[in-house]
């Protein structure tokens, strides 16, 4: 992959990358964090269906205090409305379906990506997707705006290529839509120049934090998280919670959630 810079994004292993909460001192440097976050996975640990990833009171009493010192936001591959009102933070900023919806205080909504000329594509990949897995148990078509996810997290092992093909052969008739991988899951997402680290790049533009002062952080535990991993090479940190099963454009490790929430108490205690 290249950078719009031109570089060559950097791949790691990840058990070859520095600890993040080891390497904390060194980190900052005296910049003000602005903190983009992932949501299952690295604010809630993976569970067996969406609706059980609930976040914890504590880790929201975390993120309260977090933004009140710095610029949070929350990047994710879920339904915007559903994670926001999962976080339920209204200081919070919020990149739902991979970045393509954005809100946030202050009557913030955007969708910078283009993708209102696919939702017909989406509305009839769903309809399709779910008649034609409906005899299969366990699989889920969860819809967001703009994308759909089809979990097999609880499909019976012998039948997880059936799902796979049945996504594929309906992704073959709708090339306004791509394919995207994740933890047990297969997306179908705009065919569109956009992901979650151009939706980072817009933030850090849209409120004046693209400065040396700013040092932009991204946590994430997944392989959509890449993109914006990718896109602060350079210019921030990215750091990769647990791993998924490739190598990685971050440059600092988390193992858990529990670890994620112990670096966001430390930021919280920043002061310019
Ligand atoms: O970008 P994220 O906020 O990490 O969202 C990625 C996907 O997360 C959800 O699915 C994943 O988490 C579920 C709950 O732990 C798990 O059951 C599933 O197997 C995972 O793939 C969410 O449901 C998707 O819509 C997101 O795209």
């Amino acid at each position: 992959m290249t950078l719009r810079s031109g570089t060559e994004v950097k791949l790691s292993d990840p058990a070859t990358l520095p600890h993040a909460l080891e390497a904390f001192d060194t980190i900052l440097q005296n910049r003000k964090p602005a903190v983009f976050l992932d949501y299952d996975g690295c604010l809630t640990p993976i569970v067996q269906r969406p609706e059980q990833a609930v976040l914890a009171e504590e880790m929201r009493d975390t993120l309260q205090k977090l933004a009140k010192v710095c610029f949070v936001a929350i990047v994710s591959g879920r339904d915007r409305a559903n994670v926001q009102q999962l976080v339920k933070l209204d200081e919070l900023y919020f990149a739902g379906s991979h970045g393509f919806d954005i809100s946030g205080p202050g009557n913030l909504h955007t969708e910078p990506g283009g993708a209102t000329e696919v939702l017909s594509a989406l509305d009839a990949a769903e309809q399709e997707l779910k008649s034609e897995s409906q005899t299969i148990a366990g699989v889920l078509v969860e819809r967001k705006r703009y994308a759909i996810a089809v979990h097999y997290r609880n499909v019976p092992d012998g039948q997880v290529e059936q799902v796979k093909e049945i996504t594929r052969t309906i992704l073959a008739r709708h090339p306004q839509l791509k394919k995207g991988l994740g933890k047990m899951v297969l997306e179908l997402k705009p065919n569109l120049d956009w992901h979650k680290g151009k939706a980072v790049l817009w933030l850090l533009q849209h409120f004046n934090l693209d400065s040396a002062e700013v040092l932009p952080i991204y946590i994430g535990d997944d392989i959509t998280d890449e993109d914006a991993f990718a896109s602060l090479q350079g210019r921030g940190i990215g750091i990769l919670v647990g791993r998924h099963d490739e190598n990685t454009a971050a440059n600092c490790r988390l193992n858990d959630v529990a670890e994620v929430q112990q670096l966001l108490e430390k930021l919280s205690k920043f002061r310019s």
